[in-house]
């Protein structure tokens, strides 16, 4: 089962507040406090973040082929300098994304015994986990979030509470699904591949794909915990929406920027299957969850990616003048790796690259 639900549980450490003059004075437990250097959060670049790139997902779906030509070329360049964008115009209904936060608001104020059934028994491939912090068993702190973590395809999984939860959950799975489609394929000729080489060859149409609920709660102490670690995503793309508020970080020329996403965009970013099946050309980019001290975040992601028995490596075409840099391994045991570090241990994927090219 999973480890107790400590954050949604009202209050984390019972204080006297009547002598204490500021917020920062409440403490978080020790075992939290992974910003080893607080003042990392506050070295960020506002100017650099003003240059993330967006791309017009309209653009890319266009019969014309000039526009359709050039919305690749931006593809190419936003992965390449990048690995991540925002993603505008993708036709996902605003009404859709607002009525899933409503509903995953509701399933966090379910009393917690409520959810106790979905509580998460440590193999990534169960369907429906809940739990709190990152990776429980391989990691030295906690991380202040609870989660929610479900496999939404082959098969649909997803808690039956509240209701209409599920049923909203599965038509924006649905919608994310036909997006990434198409942008895993526009990401392909990007390439220089055959628009359907990554979905044919990782068979990606009955691929293992995952939803992630997160939720993190306003912490008394933001400058020394994390909502999540630096961390790179397992699979070839993810989509992140949130409920309005801010925390996302992502690392970009050495420095942690903050995502402040435009209205009703998904954030894309590249994960470590792309950068594998890119040879490199696309790296899986470094991100993290910071938190707040006022309000209560939560973000949504959908993680796409090959079906759980493809052995994925770098597309064969790209070989041809030069060198793998990285091994060939099937989707499932590269979640079972991904589950199995240590986060010290530095990113997953450096685990399946060849030592010397
Ligand atoms: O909450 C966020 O902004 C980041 C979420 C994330 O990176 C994840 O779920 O993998
Ligand atoms: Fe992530």
């Amino acid at each position: 089962m999973a480890s107790a639900p400590f954050i949604s549980s009202s209050e984390p450490t019972k204080v006297d507040a009547s002598n204490i003059s500021s917020i920062k004075a409440f403490p978080i437990p020790s075992s939290y406090h992974s910003l080893a250097e607080p003042d990392d959060i506050v070295d960020v670049t506002e100017e650099l973040a003003a240059s993330i790139p967006v791309i017009d997902f309209s653009l890319l779906t266009s019969d014309d082929l000039k526009i359709h030509t050039k919305a690749v070329h931006e593809i190419a360049k936003a992965c390449s300098e990048w690995g991540f964008f925002m993603l505008t115009n993708h036709g996902v209904p605003e009404s859709l994304m607002q009525e899933l936060m409503k509903k995953t608001h509701e399933f966090y104020n379910l009393p917690e015994e409520e959810k106790e059934e979905f509580g998460d028994d440590g193999d990534p491939l169960s369907p429906i986990r809940h739990g709190t912090s990152f990776h429980p068993p391989a990691e030295s702190f906690n991380y202040w979030r609870d989660y929610l973590k479900l496999l939404t395809s082959p098969q649909f999984s997803f808690p039956h509470k509240p209701p209409g939860y599920r049923e909203v959950a599965f038509e924006y799975n649905k919608k994310i699904n036909g997006v990434a489609r198409k942008l895993l394929q526009g990401i392909s000729e990007s390439l220089g591949l055959e628009s359907d080489s990554i979905i044919d060859s990782s068979d990606s149409d009955s691929g293992l794909h995952i939803m992630g609920v997160n939720f993190y709660p306003p912490c008394p102490q933001p400058h020394l915990a994390l909502g999540l670690p630096p961390h790179s995503d397992f699979g070839f793309l993810t989509f992140l929406i949130q409920n309005g508020i801010g925390g996302l970080q992502v690392k970009h020329e050495d420095k942690w920027l903050n995502v402040n996403p435009l209205p009703n965009c998904l954030v894309v970013n590249i994960g470590d299957q792309l950068e594998a099946v890119s040879n490199g050309r696309y790296g899986s980019v470094l991100h993290r969850a910071i938190l707040n001290n006022k309000d209560t975040r939560i973000s949504l992601v959908v993680v796409n990616g090959p079906a759980r028995d493809k052995e994925i490596g770098p597309a064969p075409e790209l070989l041809e003048k030069e060198k793998p840099l990285f091994k060939s391994i099937k989707y499932c045991d590269y979640l079972l790796v991904q589950q199995k570090s240590q986060l010290s241990d530095g990113r997953t994927l450096d685990q399946i690259r060849y030592s010397s090219q």
